[in-house]
C-alpha cells in the first residue's frame, strides 16, 4: 500500500527545527498550516459533491475504508479529544511552543494513548512506559519504520539515510554493524585517544578562558567538542568545523521544507521558495565528504599524523603518536564502509551516497544530542551546589589529587553516573521519537490501522508521577542503588527485561545505536568537568527554560565564567 507522506517527527529532524526557534515563527506556521488544511479540505469536499467521486485521500478516509471492508464494522480506535471538523485536532498544539508540552498536555487530559487527526494526516500519541512497550516489545517489527517525509529527495542524501531508513535488509545490515563493529564496545575502546585528546583540548581552552576571566557560551565549546570527537571518530577527518557549518545551514533549510510538507496544497510554494538555495549547499557538502572519501581511498600518506597536529584546533599537540593512537584504531569507521561497498560478495549493496548519508545520519544524530546534554548536566550541577559537591568528593575519593579522571574510572563512579542519567530523564534531548505502523495491529483492544504514524513521547514516559516520585525534582540518588525505578523494575537504558520508564534512548528495534559512544564521552567529559571547575554565572539560578521546537534544547544558551579548581596540566600549582 502506498504510504501518505504524514505529519511526523524524527531523529534527525528534531534537533534541526530547534532552528525553527522563535515562537513567532512556531504559530505563524501552525496559524498558516490551519488554514491551509481548511482550505484543502474545502477544495476536496466541493470536488466530491461537483464530481460525486469515492476517491479517499486522508488517513482517516483510509480507516472508515478497512473499516467497510472489514463487513462495516466500525475500527474501534483509541480515544480522542473533540476536534474541529476541518482542522480535526490541530488546534491541541497551542498551548505551548514545544510540540513535547502540547503532546504531554494532551496526555495528561486524554490519557496514554491517544489518536489525533492533524489536518489531513492521523497521529498515534503514546505516554505511557505500559504503551510504549506495545511499541517497542509487543509489537516491534510491526512499528520497526519511521514515517516517510514528502520532501526526502530534497534533504541532505534523504532517500540514503539510515535513520529514515524503512525495515529491511538494508537497515537490519547496517544496524547489525553499528552494534557489532563501528559504535560496539570494542570500536568505543579503540577511539579513547580521540576523546582524550579533544577532552585535554576543550579542558585547555576552558583553563585559558578562567586565566584571562573570560565569559564564554559554554554550549558551542560543548559542540565543538563533540563535533570534533564524531568526525574524527567516524572519519578521521580534521575538517569537523567546515562539516558543522555546511550541515546546520542544509538543515535550517531543510527545517523549513519540513514545516512546508504540511501545507497541503501549499506546501510547493515552500520548495519554491528554498529549493534552489537547499541543492546548492547539498551540493557543497557532497563535495566536501567526496574529497574525504577520496582520501581514504588514496591511502593515507605517512604525514598523516603531522597534518593532523597541525589542523586538530591547535591548542594540544603535546602528542606525537602512530597512525593508530591518532585515529584510536588502524580502520576508522569509514575505512570498515568502504570496504563494504568494494566487496562484490557483501550481504548488501552498499552506494557511496549510503556511505555519505550515513556519517551525515551519525554527526546529525550524535552531536548536538550528546554537547546538548553535557550543557543540562552543567546548568543542573550549577543550580544544585550539594549535588556537584558530593559528585566532586566521590571522584577525589577514587582518583585522588595528583591526576586527571580517565574513562577507566567511569564505573567507579556511580554517583557520577546517576547525575547524568537523572539529567538525561529531565532533558533527553530527542523528547519525541517517531515510528510508523507497517501491519495493522490491536494496542490494549484499540485497532491500529496500516500506515498510522506514532509518536512516543519520551518526555511525558520519564516525568510520569506513577513511575516517578516528585518528577520534576533533579534527583540524581533515584539511580542509585537496586531496582532504580519507583516502580520497583530494573532501569536501564530500555534493553530486553528492563522497565521501559527510562528510555532516552528510545528502545526496540529502532533505539539509538550511539547509546555506549554518547554516554562514554558524556561521562568522561562531565567527570572532569567536575574536577577542573566551579563556573559563575551573571545570576543567582542558571535559567533552565526549554527552548521551543522539537528538541528539548537550552532557552538560553549556557554563559559562564570557569573558575579552576585543578588544573592537570600544571599540576605543581594546585
Ligand atoms: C545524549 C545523546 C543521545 C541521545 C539522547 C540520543 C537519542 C536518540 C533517540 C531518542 C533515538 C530514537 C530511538 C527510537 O526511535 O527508539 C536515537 C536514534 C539514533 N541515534 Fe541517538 N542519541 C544520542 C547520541 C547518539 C550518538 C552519539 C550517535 C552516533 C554517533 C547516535 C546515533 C543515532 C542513530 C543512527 C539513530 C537512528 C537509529 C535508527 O533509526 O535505527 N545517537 N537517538
Amino acid at each position: 500500500m502506498k504510504e501518505k507522506s504524514s505529519y511526523f517527527l524524527s531523529v534527525a529532524p528534531s534537533s534541526l527545527l530547534e532552528t525553527q526557534n522563535s515562537h513567532f515563527h512556531y504559530f505563524l506556521t501552525l496559524l498558516v498550516l490551519c488554514v491551509a488544511s481548511a482550505l484543502l479540505c474545502r477544495f476536496r469536499l466541493l470536488r466530491r459533491s461537483i464530481f460525486s467521486t469515492n476517491r479517499r485521500t486522508s488517513n482517516t478516509d483510509k480507516t472508515n475504508r478497512l473499516a467497510e471492508e472489514n463487513e462495516q464494522l466500525p475500527l474501534h480506535l483509541p480515544p480522542s479529544p473533540p476536534s474541529f471538523p476541518l482542522l480535526g485536532h490541530l488546534h491541541h498544539l497551542f498551548p505551548s511552543s514545544a510540540l513535547y508540552k502540547s503532546f504531554h498536555h494532551l496526555a495528561t487530559q486524554y490519557g496514554p494513548l491517544v489518536y489525533l487527526r492533524l489536518g489531513t494526516s492521523t497521529l498515534l500519541l503514546v505516554s505511557s512506559s505500559s504503551m510504549a512497550s506495545e511499541i517497542f516489545k509487543a509489537h516491534d517489527v510491526a512499528f520497526a519504520s519511521r514515517p516517510k517525509f514528502a520532501y526526502a529527495d530534497k534533504i541532505l542524501y534523504g532517500p540514503l539515510s539510515f535513520i529514515n531508513a524503512p525495515y529491511g535488509d538494508y537497515w537490519r545490515f547496517l544496524k547489525k554493524l553499528c552494534v557489532t563493529e563501528l559504535l560496539g564496545p570494542r570500536q568505543v575502546n579503540r577511539s579513547c585517544a580521540i576523546r582524550t585528546q579533544e577532552l585535554h583540548s576543550f579542558l585547555q581552552r576552558m583553563i585559558d578562558h578562567a586565566k584571562t576571566s573570560m565569559v564564554i557560551d559554554l554550549g558551542a565549546e560543548l559542540v565543538k567538542l563533540t563535533n570534533n570527537v564524531i568526525c574524527r571518530t567516524t572519519m578521521s577527518t580534521t575538517q569537523a568545523g567546515e562539516v558543522r557549518e555546511l550541515l546546520k545551514q542544509s538543515f535550517e533549510l531543510a527545517g523549513k521544507l519540513y514545516i512546508g510538507q504540511m501545507l497541503g496544497p501549499f506546501k510547493s510554494l515552500i520548495l519554491w521558495l528554498y529549493g534552489r538555495r537547499v541543492t546548492d549547499l547539498n551540493n557543497k557538502f557532497d563535495q566536501l565528504l567526496e574529497k574525504i572519501l577520496k582520501e581514504h581511498e588514496q591511502d593515507k600518506s605517512d604525514d598523516y599524523n603531522e597534518e593532523i597536529n597541525m589542523k586538530s584546533g591547535g591548542e594540544f599537540t603535546s602528542y606525537s603518536s602512530t597512525d593508530d593512537e591518532i585515529r584510536g584504531y588502524g580502520k576508522d569507521m569509514m575505512d570498515i564502509l568502504l570496504e563494504i561497498h568494494k566487496d562484490g560478495n557483501a550481504p548488501v549493496r552498499i552506494t557511496r551516497g549510503n556511505i555519505k548519508a550515513f556519517f551525515t545520519d551519525l554527526i546529525i544524530a550524535g552531536t548536538d544530542s550528546s554537547s546538548q546534554t553535557m550543557q543540562w548536566v552543567i546548568a543542573e550541577l550549577i543550580n544544585h551546589p550539594n549535588i556537584l559537591k558530593k559528585a566532586r568528593e566521590e571522584i577525589e575519593e577514587v582518583v585522588g589529587g595528583t591526576r586527571l579522571v580517565e574513562e577507566s574510572d567511569i564505573p567507579r563512579l556511580p554517583y557520577l553516573q546517576a547525575v547524568v542519567k537523572e539529567t538525561l530523564r529531565l532533558h533527553p534531548t530527542g523528547p519525541v521519537t517517531t515510528r510508523v505502523c507497517c501491519q495493522s495491529c490491536k494496542i490494549q483492544g484499540y485497532d491500529i490501522p496500516e500506515t498510522t504514524p506514532v509518536a512516543v513521547n519520551l518526555y511525558s514516559i520519564m516525568r510520569d508521577p506513577d513511575t516517578w516520585e516528585e518528577p520534576d525534582e533533579f534527583r540524581p540518588e533515584r539511580f542509585l542503588g537496586l531496582g532504580n525505578a519507583e516502580d520497583g523494575k530494573s532501569v536501564g537504558f530500555g534493553s530486553k527485561g528492563e522497565s521501559l520508564s527510562f528510555i532516552p534512548f528510545g528502545a526496540g528495534r529502532r533505539g539509538c545505536p550511539g547509546t555506549l559512544f554518547a554516554l562514554t564521552l558524556m561521562n568522561s567529559v562531565i567527570a572532569a568537568t567536575i574536577q577542573c571547575f566551579d563556573w559563575k554565572i551573571g545570576s543567582t539560578k542558571v535559567d533552565m527554560q526549554p527552548g521551543s521546537g522539537m528538541s528539548l534544547a537550552m532557552a538560553h544558551p549556557l554563559k559562564c565564567l570557569p573558575v579552576v579548581v585543578y588544573d592537570p596540566f600544571n599540576v605543581h600549582s594546585n
